[in-house]
């Protein structure tokens, strides 16, 4: 059986230029503002209407799974834990189930693999020659409290370990006392000590207090030269949702109507659903369209979806669930 699907892998933005950022106009940041409750309308029938079945609904997720930072941030990490994960990012779904779906001609793989500085090196072991790049979080991930010369070391350290993206949270205390200028240049900082290294902007949405903030955060890392926004780190008490994924992708779409460059989007921790994970890619094919519905300029951060999704695309395939723990990870 094929489900038609020939353009997992494509990377049509590879050619793009990269977000260099721009002046900080802080009269145009004071003056954003979120109308909370046209979000919440605009997002709560979203998973409803959007409703995907069966061939269409297995494509969805076969591009989901090659968007996802395959991600373990754990305490209790291992070298062999982080070398299981590398070989489900080289091979995510079985070999049958490949056969069976039809789409061994996409090489099917997933978007990175998302790990602590101190993994950064058996990542890039376990993933050489594949493409796959290593993403390390940084900056004191997560609370991002540890002095900025620090923050500033560490990226230079994973950059110079092999990760090709680096994961930093901001100071939430530049956002929650409105200091627009110090979260501007401290992102430049991480942008610089990045070099060719992509940069992800993790906001910690749950902790900026409301969507106005959601905006202004979004767009003064976007001017200061993120490639991506990242809504969280995980670890806080309320992350990824689809009012800040709207909030954040509206932000993004008026940033590449201003300045012609494309921004990415990574939503993260919590999307452990399947279906989930296809009511974030439809909400961006609308608010940003089909361009954007690649590696390139969309991941999850996540470390239990895919889990979820392989037993989805088994009900595909033979009309039953398997126990989830046939798809353990990790
Ligand atoms: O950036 C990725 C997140 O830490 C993953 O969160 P999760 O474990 O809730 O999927």
């Amino acid at each position: 059986m094929s489900i038609g699907i020939t353009n997992i892998n494509e990377v049509p933005n590879e050619l793009a230029p990269r977000n260099n950022g721009m002046p900080l106009d802080i009269e145009f940041i004071r003056n954003l503002r979120v109308n909370r409750s046209a979000v919440e309308r605009r997002c709560v029938t979203h998973g409803g209407r959007r409703t995907v079945k069966k061939t269409h609904q297995a494509a969805w997720l076969l591009k989901s799974i090659s968007c996802i930072d395959l991600t373990t941030l754990s305490g209790d990490d291992t070298a062999a834990r982080v070398r299981r994960l590398c070989a489900k990012a080289r091979q995510p779904i079985s070999s049958d189930m490949v056969d069976r779906l039809g789409v061994k001609s996409l090489n099917l793989q997933t978007g990175a693999v998302c790990v602590f500085h101190e993994m950064v090196e058996t990542a890039v072991l376990a993933l050489k020659d594949t493409g796959i790049p290593v993403a390390a979080v940084s900056t004191g991930f997560p609370a991002g409290l540890t002095p900025h010369r620090l923050k500033v070391m560490e990226i230079e350290d994973s950059v110079a370990a092999g990760a090709e993206e680096i994961d930093i949270v901001i100071s939430r205390r530049h956002v929650l006392s409105a200091d627009w200028g110090a979260l501007y240049k401290e992102m430049q900082d991480f942008r610089k000590a990045c070099g060719d290294a992509h940069v992800k902007a993790i906001l910690a949405t749950g902790e900026l207090g409301t969507l106005s903030n959601v905006a202004r955060a979004s767009w003064v890392c976007m001017m200061a030269g993120a490639d991506f926004i990242k809504t969280s780190t995980g670890k806080e008490s309320v992350n990824a949702t689809l009012p800040v994924t709207l909030v954040m992708l509206r932000a993004i779409r008026d940033y590449y109507d201003q300045t012609g460059i494309k921004i990415g989007y990574k939503p993260a921790g919590g999307i452990s659903k399947a279906k989930d994970s296809v009511a974030y890619l439809s909400l961006v094919k609308e608010e940003l369209g089909n361009s954007w519905l690649c590696p390139d300029l969309f991941r999850f951060g996540a470390s239990s979806l895919l889990g979820d999704i392989e037993r989805q695309l088994e009900h595909h395939l033979t009309g039953s669930y398997s126990s989830g723990n046939r798809h353990a990870l990790a």
